[in-house]
């Protein structure tokens, strides 16, 4: 996405002689927030001027209008009305834009009372930004929406992250190359960064695969004192330290998000968990190019479907598809936490009608999570309320559900669902809030409190009584109606409007013979139209006064408890936040069960080995695509071992297109995946040594904006795999090396599979068109080939789907173009260039007499830079401090060069 977050305003924004005095208020909001667009309220609608006029007219396709002049020129102004506010906002974000809403914080009497010109008091509650949201409306109920930033120090990185939606807080410290997959892993909608370290190199390729909208900070938010007060004052706490002891990094990211949410939220604190804080080692590390190409949570186009969470995803709440979706993004690394997940799918598994029990009273259950969350920013209303309370209501109703297997010492529940039980078991102050939501609030309230409405009768006696006032008076009004028409034969009709209250209307026809009437009359006239005539009468008017106190005191009341709940709400946000996770992990849990039986699933071995063994594996995604067709789908075995022992290391594939090899890779790092997610597996059996980082290579696809070809792009991700890929990775890597001449990329994809054999020694599938890496089987030890079977049948090649030991006699590559539809001639011509070319064995070079990798000449030591013999060059003893000065700054201009 682009940002087009940041932009001078190019109108010179100071008032001047001639200024109203309301855009002298304008200019001094707006002065406060330069590069957010300003949504400033002027009675029911939000009005923009000048470039943010022109910008929000573009962007929303809404007029665009002037009002008064700025300097001699007419002012832009554009405006959206306050009821359509959130679908407008929700656009504007979804481009990129920020937005700062400015509310009048006043009644406009209560102005009026200063003065006749006097200006309603104004001031931004919020900014609003792609990271920051809370509303439903604006956001996906089945992702999480989170702001992300980024710090460096000391050679250490850091992520820390808000999801302020559910008031969850993470925070990563890792090694600088690790700082793409830490970012990747959170899927950020925004990601605050240091200005200073925007050309920094790390930085720019972490940012670029975030897929969020990158907002500048200055540098001096960054800095470690300061950052370490703003998230002391953030949590309400005068030291961290109760947190977990902190590196530099992330605290200075943790000041990023702090300095970031008192602005946007205009000084209104959330209710924040403390920050969960995660080495990196706690997670299996998938760096963006890896995600990207296995499509873990939205495929290569940015879709859901299609991806493997949305193919495995049967969770019934908002909050577990988005705990599902965390797993699955963020497989673990720790065996034994990932078999504790693996257990409670098991035992959900094993226990068909309490999961379905679990899952209808799940369905059930609103968003805790979002209702706490805007409840205690306060900007929740009676709704949110209702979604608490039906979400208390379930954990009620699931601690009654799980009573009987909770307490069974044979076969009670594993570890993560007893956790998630004491989580449910309301005591106290939840189970006292449930009690008087039940009591107090209706069963449907309304979206908003303004209007009241909400309170049930009986809750508060002082309501009940201004209430019946005003129903009552509304009756006494009708009466008085039906009187005042028998008094005077006049048909009059009791009316209401907000500046005469209650008054009796009639036609101007009807009303001539009481105009006439002295001042004995009981109608005292109030207001002449065009055709009508407005009278009151004493009665009348004192009814009014009485109807209206009552209303607002009614409204008052209902204010003041809503306001008590939302403040007992915010109060008990921790424990309600952590019903509201347990909720949402048995909802994964149960979800993952249920996947596991409709397809099939099994539970994966994992453990500390060095082991991938995996009987009649499926591709998950595939599977059903094919299965959809009508077409079987072809299981295959995969056996690999990063010591060697039992299997080989690496295996080199080869088969024709189409053949399935794609597939096959894929299948096999998804397995891994699902395995470290805690979710069983679609095979008949798998047997996994924990894998610290998984790298994925297939298909790599262009990278045009960045300026880079397919080429350039698979060898700088090629790199990276082999910098970082250890002894427990897993590594599928697919046709490197074809995007450039025939030899220049055998020449690489031989170098790197003897890389990743004798150095990385990570498990490896390695698919290949060139099959002279089949060689490699006899030079190596632990390398083994294997093919993708296809059969020429009737002159038709029939693709089995079927990995098989050996490598694959030939490509079948004219073949494809052939079923692809390539025209018989063309066909034909390429089967007899290829016959020549087979004859001449042009592509075989001798490559079995090549030294071995590790006796291969160690490469030259590298080129001194021109930098390094500029630095040389200097010395400093001799330089007088001007002299000094004036190399740095040539330095500096060198190594921006
Ligand atoms: N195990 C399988 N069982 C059934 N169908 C399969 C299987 N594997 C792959 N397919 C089908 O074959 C199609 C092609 O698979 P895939 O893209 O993996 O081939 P490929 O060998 O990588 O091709 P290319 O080399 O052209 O990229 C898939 O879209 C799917 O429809």
């Amino acid at each position: 996405m682009n940002a087009p977050l940041s932009h001078p305003p190019k109108t010179d924004l100071k008032p001047d002689a001639g200024t109203t005095p309301v855009m002298a208020q304008y200019l001094s909001v707006k002065a406060g927030q330069p590069d957010a667009m300003l949504f400033f309220r002027m009675g029911d609608f939000y009005e923009l001027f000048f470039e943010d006029a022109q910008k929000a007219a573009a962007a929303l396709g809404i007029a665009l209008t002037k009002r008064g002049k700025h300097q001699g020129e007419d002012i832009p102004m554009a405006g959206v009305p306050v009821h359509a506010m959130d679908g407008y906002l929700a656009r504007l974000i979804r481009q990129g834009f920020k937005v700062a809403v400015c509310e009048q914080l006043e009644d406009p009497a209560e102005a009026k009372k200063r003065g006749s010109k006097a200006v309603v008091h104004r001031d931004i509650v919020r900014v609003v930004t792609p990271g920051t949201l809370t509303e439903d409306t604006l956001l996906d109920a089945r992702g999480a929406n989170r702001l992300a930033a980024v710090a460096i120090r000391k050679g250490r990185a850091a992520v820390a992250v808000v999801e302020l939606s559910a008031g969850v807080v993470d925070s990563v410290a890792c090694d600088l190359s690790d700082l793409g997959a830490a970012l990747a892993a959170f899927r950020p909608s925004e990601v605050l960064v240091p200005d200073r370290l925007f050309s920094d190199e790390t930085m720019k390729g972490a940012l670029d695969g975030s897929g969020g909208v990158v907002q500048a900070m200055p540098q001096a938010l960054a800095e470690p004192v300061g950052a370490k007060d703003r998230v002391q004052r953030l949590y309400g706490v005068s030291a961290l330290d109760g947190f977990g002891a902190f590196e530099e990094a992330e605290i200075s990211a943790l000041g990023l998000i702090a300095a970031y949410l008192e602005t946007t939220q205009a000084g209104k604190i959330p209710a924040l968990t403390p920050p969960r804080r995660s080495g990196e080692s706690g997670f299996l590390a998938i760096d963006p190019a890896t995600r990207l190409s296995l499509e873990i949570d939205r495929t290569q186009r940015g879709e859901r479907d299609g991806s493997l969470l949305h193919a495995i995803d049967r969770t019934v709440t908002s909050g577990g598809a988005r705990a599902l979706a965390e797993r699955v993004s963020r497989p673990l690394r720790d065996q034994a936490a990932i078999n504790a997940g693996l257990d409670a799918v098991e035992w959900l598994l094993e226990r068909r009608d309490l999961r379905r029990d679990l899952r209808d009273a799940l369905r059930a259950s609103a968003d805790v999570a979002r209702a706490t969350s805007r409840l205690a920013l306060g900007r929740g209303g009676p709704r949110d309320l209702a979604a608490i309370r039906s979400g208390l209501k379930t954990a009620e109703g699931l601690s009654a559900l799980f009573a009987a297997s909770a307490n069974d010492p044979l076969a009670g529940p594993p570890a993560r669902v007893t956790a998630c039980l004491d989580q449910l078991a309301l005591e106290g102050d939840l189970s006292h809030l449930l009690a008087e939501l039940t009591d107090g609030l209706m069963d449907e309230p309304p979206h908003l409190a303004r209007d009241g409405g909400y309170v049930n009768p009986g809750h508060r006696p002082e309501l009940d009584a201004a209430r019946t006032l005003r129903d009552d008076s509304r009756k006494v009004i009708a009466e008085l109606e039906a009187k005042a028409v028998a008094d005077s034969g006049v048909a009059f009709k009791v009316r209401h409007n907000a500046v005469l209250g209650y008054f009796l209307e009639t036609s101007a026809k009807a009303a001539e013979p009481l105009l006439r009437a002295g001042p004995d009359s009981p109608f005292i006239h109030r207001q002449t139209l065009a055709n009508q005539v407005r009278f009151t009468t004493v009665e009348l008017s004192e009814l009014d006064a009485k109807i209206s106190q009552a209303g607002h005191r009614a409204l008052a009341i209902e204010a003041e408890t809503f306001e008590g709940w939302r403040r007992e709400v915010a109060r008990l946000a921790g424990p309600l936040q952590g019903v509201a996770e347990a909720l949402a992990e048995l909802d994964a849990h149960a979800a993952l069960a249920e996947w596991a039986e409709e397809v099939g699933a099994v539970r994966p071995v994992v453990d500390d080995s060095l082991c991938f063994a995996v009987e009649a594996g499926r591709h998950p995604v595939v599977e059903a695509a094919v299965k959809a067709q009508g077409l079987p789908y072809t299981p295959n075995n995969c056996q690999l071992a990063g010591d060697g022992v039992g299997a080989s290391r690496l295996s080199i594939v080869t088969g024709p297109n189409m053949a399935g090899k794609s597939t096959f890779l894929r299948q096999n790092a998804l397995l891994v995946v699902l395995a470290q997610a805690g979710a069983f597996v679609p095979a008949r059996s798998m047997r996994l040594g924990v894998v610290d980082r998984l790298f994925s290579r297939v298909g790599a696809g262009d990278d045009l904006a960045r300026g880079r070809s397919t080429f350039m792009m698979e060898m700088v991700e090629t790199a990276a795999i082999l910098t970082q890929a250890t002894g427990r990775s897993f590594v599928v890597l697919d046709e490197i090396g074809r995007g450039t001449a025939t030899y220049d990329g055998l020449a690489i994809a031989w170098a790197t599979a003897e890389a990743l054999h004798e150095t990385n020694r990570a498990r490896t599938l390695f698919a290949t068109h060139y099959h002279e890496l089949a060689q490699l089987e006899e030079r190596l030890d632990h390398v083994c080939n294997l093919s993708m079977k296809a059969r020429e049948w009737n002159g038709e090649l029939v693709f089995l789907h079927e990995a098989a030991p050996g490598a694959a006699d030939r490509s079948y590559g004219v073949q494809v173009a052939r079923l692809a539809g390539v025209p018989t001639a063309v066909v034909g011509r390429a089967r007899e260039v290829l016959e020549r070319l087979e004859n001449e064995k042009a592509a075989t070079a001798r490559l079995d007499d090549l030294p071995l990798f590790a006796a291969a000449e160690p490469p030259p030591p590298p080129m001194k830079s021109m930098l390094d013999e500029a630095v040389a060059a200097i010395d400093p003893d001799e330089l007088t401090p001007r002299e000094a000065l004036e190399a740095l700054y040539r330095l500096k201009g060198m190594a921006k060069g």
